[in-house]
């Protein structure tokens, strides 16, 4: 099929300042987009925009298993071997290679498959025109020419002229650090040496919309966008979390060791006047015997089992060692509606400042409502539900999370109430030309200093005494309700408004709106706080509706900080001064972020739940943001896992199903730093005893093998319920100390299997390597068991799963020698009845004395 060439982006140069029409000429669109068709032809023609998180290839996880530096000298030293006639050596040797490399990559492609799955239902969309309708579309499949819809909220997905705005406010600070949001204008004229902040007619993809609406065309993507390079590092913004950290050290110190061990036996060995391969080939092994090759298929394993246990919870996890972090948290910051209370599900009643129910201030609040373009959200759709007009303002002042208030001018005829005379009268405003009204609703600690009277329920106006009305609308919240208030005063009709116009007001009223806590928001702070995980809230609404809803759920509100409150001081002073402070309200979206920073900078772990635009900055700034898949756009793609459905309950099932996640990975690293890592320290020194090699290089190879089929299961096992009580850490200093302890412990043993091997039964090299495979597969898988808990191991159930494994891979041990031709292949004989007997005892002990080690270090396992 010929492909049509891409369009040509240096065309689009300074596309603010040509026409609208020449701009979609040049992307070959019209106002009403693409068509589908033409859409995909594009996709496939230009490079993917955002390089989103894809699947990783089969063959590339495949090709993964064995491209890790020791596999790969391994499986050369065998080739040569063969090369040199050891072909029958050599084959078993790569056949148990490749056996051990496909269960990796079973175990990774599994969990890969799963978090793809997961991850697509929680993607954020794009709105677009296609065929003439709107369509949602991934981000990704947004082309140059898509005519796209925006609204407050959306991540605006590419760069793009504005075809049609309407109070529209874009936030580009991720790109340009400019904190204010910029105003942008479809039909604004803009020079072509204009900088980017000037540009007013154009939105670039890295932002997000604050308010209004648009309809824009594409006329850029991915990395040919003005920001491209930024764009994308915002987007893939991927640091480094404590755990990823913890494992990638904990690996490097084990390769260390591993290189200096493997040097060290070759050389020996080879001093030794053993044949040069045979030494490289044995060293080598040790070496796949030491590392935990299967740890990265082992975390993502578990991670991946994590996560499908979270999304049965409703939970899905956008990265995935998240849920390691959920499982660390010490604090969880949270908002407000919808979390811990329902969401203010109804309006209960309008009422004038002398608590009188007012058809007055429910009029003035809907035209509000309806008017209002900048800004969709739920509380003005509740108004319109309870009361529908529709307007059209004359001018509008949007809603912005400092003001916490919007404003619209409407014609004054628009209201039909017999205050309209007297408004003429007011002392406050000359009548000449007040053809408008300007009316104002938001939250009352914003709107009420604005006001100089106030209207009583007759309709007369009065001087205002604020402290009257605050402690009327205390009342109000706190019994639980979220209450705005409603201003206005007459005005000319002009075209445009600016915050100066907002002065002078009439106070009109209130509006109630009930909020009641959420059932089981108690229990879930309960359970979150007996987890060892403070809640604090954190909200843009009232102190007193705020304190209210602390207290029906169970969070401490004696102290109540505000905004202001929070004002000047630094992050470093704000730890300090409200370490203890469990409720903050009236806070401005830049306060969220702080108070985030400043609980981290005091060494908490912590999260953040928000699904508002006014949450996105403290979102990213979290160890683990945490959104709802309801939320606006911004909010989504900045958590790290995201709710299906809003509620404290969910996040303390997360939190619980983390810890789980994490201990078991403890579990399979615990096991293989100390049994696995002390028998192969063992087998070296070993090595240097015997007249012949304790092992042969397969034997290690298969024991390696062996051992791994139970530790997979470990993904899914059981964990003791006091591991799931306390935030989980990573430690490595403790895991050092594990390693060392019971490292040591497994070689004590190990050698006195040598003495009873040696000295006892005087056992020659093939009676010798047989006993000893067979003992050494049966510790590992023994102290497994031991290991996995730091109870008593007869107090703690493992998973069906792990002892089914178990014991079908003991079985096979102990059979392999008494099989003919496998244990011929192996160089196995069957051990006589009284060494096993022998080494049956040893392997009790050794238990015994784990048990034992386990109950005097008891930190270790925690
Ligand atoms: N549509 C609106 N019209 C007028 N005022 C509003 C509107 N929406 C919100 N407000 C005011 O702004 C305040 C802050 O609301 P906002 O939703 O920004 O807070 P928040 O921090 O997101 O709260 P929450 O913790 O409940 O999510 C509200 O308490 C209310 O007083
Ligand atoms: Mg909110």
């Amino acid at each position: 099929m010929p492909r049509r060439s891409p369009i040509d982006t240096t065309q689009q140069v300074a596309y603010w300042a040509r026409p609208v029409d020449e701009v979609l000429g040049s992307v070959r669109s019209t106002s009403e987009g693409l068509s589908q068709a033409e859409a995909t032809e594009r996709r496939a023609t230009e490079a993917d925009p955002l390089g989103e998180h894809r699947r990783r290839p089969a063959l590339r996880i495949l090709i993964g298993q064995y491209t890790n530096p020791i596999s790969i000298v391994l499986i050369g030293a065998t080739i040569v071997s063969m090369a040199l006639g050891d072909v029958l050596d050599g084959s078993i040797i790569i056949a148990i290679i490749a056996a051990s490399g496909l269960l990796g990559f079973w175990q990774e492609s599994r969990a890969d498959n799963a978090v793809a799955e997961l991850l697509a239902s929680v993607q954020v969309k794009a709105r677009v025109l296609r065929d003439g309708r709107v369509a949602e579309v991934r981000l990704g499949d947004v082309v140059v020419g898509d005519v796209v819809e925006l609204s407050a909220g959306d991540l605006v997905p590419a760069d793009a002229r504005l075809l049609q705005s309407r109070e529209l406010q874009v936030d580009a600070s991720a790109l340009t650090g400019e904190s204010f949001p910029l105003e942008k204008d479809a039909a604004a004229i803009v020079e072509a040496d204009a900088t980017v902040a000037a540009r007013s007619n154009v939105v670039q993809l890295g932002s997000h919309v604050v308010s209004g609406t648009a309809r824009a065309v594409v006329v850029a993507t991915g990395r040919d966008t003005e920001f491209g390079g930024v764009a994308h590092a915002v987007a893939a913004a991927d640091v480094r979390t404590a755990f990823e950290f913890g494992i990638a050290r904990f690996g490097w110190l084990l390769a260390r060791l591993v290189a200096v061990l493997t040097v060290l036996i070759f050389i020996v060995n080879w001093i030794y006047g053993r044949p040069v391969l045979d030494s490289l080939l044995f060293a080598l092994s040790l070496a796949v015997g030491i590392t935990p090759q299967m740890l990265p298929a082992i975390v993502s394993l578990s991670l991946s089992v994590g996560a499908r246990h979270l999304a049965q919870r409703r939970v899905v996890v956008k990265r995935l060692d998240a849920i390691e972090d959920l499982g660390a948290i010490t604090v969880l910051c949270t908002d407000k509606t919808g979390t811990l209370t329902t969401g203010a599900v109804e309006l209960s009643r309008a009422v004038t400042a002398d608590g009188v129910r007012s058809d007055r201030v429910m009029q003035l609040a809907a035209i509000n409502a309806s008017a209002q373009r900048g800004f969709r959200n739920p509380l003005d759709a509740i108004i319109l539900a309870a009361h529908a007009v529709d307007a059209t303002a004359l001018a509008e002042l949007p809603y912005d999370f400092q003001r916490k208030r919007l404003s619209v001018l409407v014609p004054r005829g628009m209201v039909d109430t017999p205050d309209n005379e007297l408004l003429d009268e007011t002392p406050n405003h000359s009548s000449a030309g007040s053809s408008a009204l300007l009316v104002t609703k938001g939250s009352v600690g914003t709107v009420l200093p604005l006001c100089v009277t106030v209207r009583a329920a007759d309709g007369g106006e009065s001087p205002l005494t604020t402290s009257e009305v605050q402690a009327f609308a205390d009342q109000l919240a706190a019994e639980g309700n979220r209450v705005l208030a409603v201003a206005s005063r007459a005005m000319p009709a002009l075209h445009a408004l600016s915050v100066d116009d907002e002065t002078d007001l009439t106070f009109e009223g209130l509006l109630v709106f009930r909020d009641p806590a959420k059932a089981g928001a108690a229990e879930a702070v309960a359970s979150l706080q007996h987890a060892g995980v403070r809640v604090v809230l954190i909200t843009g609404d009232s102190a007193a509706t705020a304190r209210a809803t602390a207290k029906a759920v169970g969070v401490p509100a004696d102290t109540v900080v505000t905004g202001q409150e929070l004002g000047a001081l630094d992050t470093a002073r704000l730890a300090v001064a409200f370490r203890d402070v469990r409720v903050f309200a009236e806070v401005e979206p830049m306060h969220k972020a702080r108070i985030v920073s400043a609980l981290r900078a005091s060494r908490e772990v912590v999260g953040f739940l928000g699904d508002g635009i006014n949450d996105a900055v403290a979102l990213h700034a979290a160890d683990v943001g945490i959104s709802v898949d309801t939320a606006v756009d911004v909010a989504k793609q900045a958590a790290s896992v995201v709710l299906l459905e809003k509620g404290l309950d969910v996040v303390a099932d997360g939190v619980r199903l983390g810890r789980r996640t994490f201990a078991n990975t403890l579990k399979y690293i615990r096991l293989t730093t100390s049994a696995n890592f002390g028998n192969m320290a063992s087998l070296a020194v070993a090595s240097l005893v015997l007249p012949f090699l304790p092992l042969l290089p397969r034997q290690i190879l298969l024991l390696n093998f062996l051992s791994d089929i139970p530790a997979m299961t470990i993904a899914a096992d059981e964990v003791d319920r006091e591991q799931l009580k306390k935030p989980i850490h990573w430690n490595l200093r403790r895991l050092q100390v594990f390693m060392l302890v019971f490292g040591l412990l497994s070689t004590v043993f190990d050698l006195i299997t040598f003495a009873v091997l040696v000295w006892g039964f005087g056992a020659g090299s093939v009676e010798f390597q047989s006993a000893w495979f067979v003992m050494s597969t049966l510790t590992e898988l023994a102290v497994l068991f031991s290991l996995r808990t730091a109870r008593p191991i007869w107090k703690s159930r493992p998973a069906v799963a792990l002892v089914l494994s178990s014991v079908a891979v003991a079985v096979v041990t102990v059979a392999l020698p008494y099989i003919g031709p496998a244990a011929t292949v192996m160089g196995l004989e069957p051990p006589p009845a009284l060494l096993l007997a022998a080494l049956g005892a040893v392997l009790v002990l050794y238990i015994a004395a784990n048990e034992v080690l386990k109950r005097r270090m008891p930190g270790l396992l925690h």
